[in-house]
């Protein structure tokens, strides 16, 4: 059986992921320092390790004694606006973490692995209505940042012949896993589908805009939301991509993950009050810093050689799947 290291797999999107892994018969052992994460997350039958990426002691004790076949690396911080007023923080866990798992993996001779990278590595491009892989790389915040040099350390490394490396750009993780076993559960929650939904409960009195006069047509920014099984369903593709590869020439490509449907904070303050049929209040604030006015994904690449298709591409269900699982929390 094909084992595979899950850093990050107590978080939102890896505890997907590995739900996913299983029903196409991967083994996972996740490793996690529950800074975000949730044991409760972790499916019962996987291994669990709490520890670091950045304990290099830690990598080589793991890699010493698993036979670990593939790495899909999820752990980071997230926070695009945290990361605007603590940088050092998202390049030390972000940019330097993921060096010491390369590190290890290159020593241990570990080569596939699949990176979770993100749509802040476009920043905000002035002419394009979606966007495509091959753009210039512009963050505005130093969580893009930090997630740029790790692809291109990925890509450089690769090009060594020492890694085979898929790198993920996601655009907004949205919804829920149908069937309620795992969902969002960010502590202090920043994003904004679980806090319309907190409005939409009553755990909080209301929902903040951030930013009402971006050059968009409602003035709110504009996202592509993007289910979490939809990603999950794509790292499967990208790791049975790199393990049919049989190369050792070293591979590097990136991919997006989107729907290409963007919708406006307020479109989505909407769909929350149409899918919980509830009202609440709603107040316009200033805008957050770091955020583009509008990231939508031209995912055609990933469709046409990874295989991979959404299959909750309405911002209805995300929002519905994301009520499914937050509502008695
Ligand atoms: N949520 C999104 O919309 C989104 C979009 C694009 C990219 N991403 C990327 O996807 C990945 C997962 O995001 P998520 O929403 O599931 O976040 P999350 O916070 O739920 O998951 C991240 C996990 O990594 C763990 N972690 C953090 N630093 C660690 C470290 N140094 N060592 C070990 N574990 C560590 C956390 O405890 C947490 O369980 C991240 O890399 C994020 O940057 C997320
Ligand atoms: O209370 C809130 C929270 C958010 N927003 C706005 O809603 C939009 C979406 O914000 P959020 O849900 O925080 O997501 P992003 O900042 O777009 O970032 C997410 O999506 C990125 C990819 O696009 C990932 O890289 C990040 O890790 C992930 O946090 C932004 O315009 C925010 O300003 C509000 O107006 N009010």
């Amino acid at each position: 059986m094909t084992t595979v290291l899950i850093p990050g797999g107590a978080g939102f999107i890896g505890s997907h992921t590995v739900r996913a892994l299983q029903t196409s018969g991967f083994e996972s052992i996740i490793l996690d320092n529950l800074s975000n994460g949730h044991k409760s997350s972790i499916p019962e039958n996987s291994l669990f390790i709490e520890g670091d990426i950045q304990n290099r002691a830690l990598l080589d004790e793991i890699f010493t004694q698993h036979k670990i076949d593939a790495v899909i690396h999820f752990a980071a911080f997230i926070e695009a606006g945290e990361s605007v007023v603590n940088p050092l923080a998202f390049y030390s866990n972000n940019t330097g973490g993921t060096l010491c798992l390369l590190e290890a993996m290159t020593e241990h001779g570990i080569r596939p692995i699949v990176f979770s990278s993100t749509a802040a590595v476009y920043g905000q491009q002035e002419t394009v209505a979606t966007l495509s892989e091959d753009l210039p790389k512009k963050p505005i915040n130093p969580y893009g940042e930090s997630k740029w040099a790790v692809e291109c350390m990925l890509r450089d490394t690769a090009a060594t012949g020492a890694l085979d490396a898929i790198a993920l750009r996601y655009f907004n993780a949205a919804g829920s896993d149908p069937e309620g076993k795992t969902g969002e559960l960010h502590d202090p929650e920043t994003h904004l589908i679980p806090l319309v939904l907190q409005a939409a409960s009553g755990k909080r009195s209301s929902i903040k805009v951030f930013g009402t006069d971006y050059g968009t047509p409602d003035g709110t920014c504009i996202r592509d939301y993007i289910h979490v099984c939809d990603l999950a369903s794509a790292h499967v593709k990208a790791l049975e991509h790199l393990l049919a590869l049989g190369s050792t020439k070293g591979f590097y490509d990136a991919f997006n993950l989107g729907t290409g449907n963007g919708f406006s904070v307020r479109a989505v303050i909407e769909s929350a009050k149409r899918v919980t049929g509830t009202d609440f209040a709603v107040v316009e604030e200033g805008r957050r810093a770091g955020d583009p006015a509008v990231l939508v994904a031209d995912s055609s690449k990933a469709r046409k050689h990874l295989g991979w298709e959404p299959l909750y591409p309405s911002l209805d269900d995300m929002v519905a799947h994301a009520w499914n699982f937050l509502k008695d929390r």
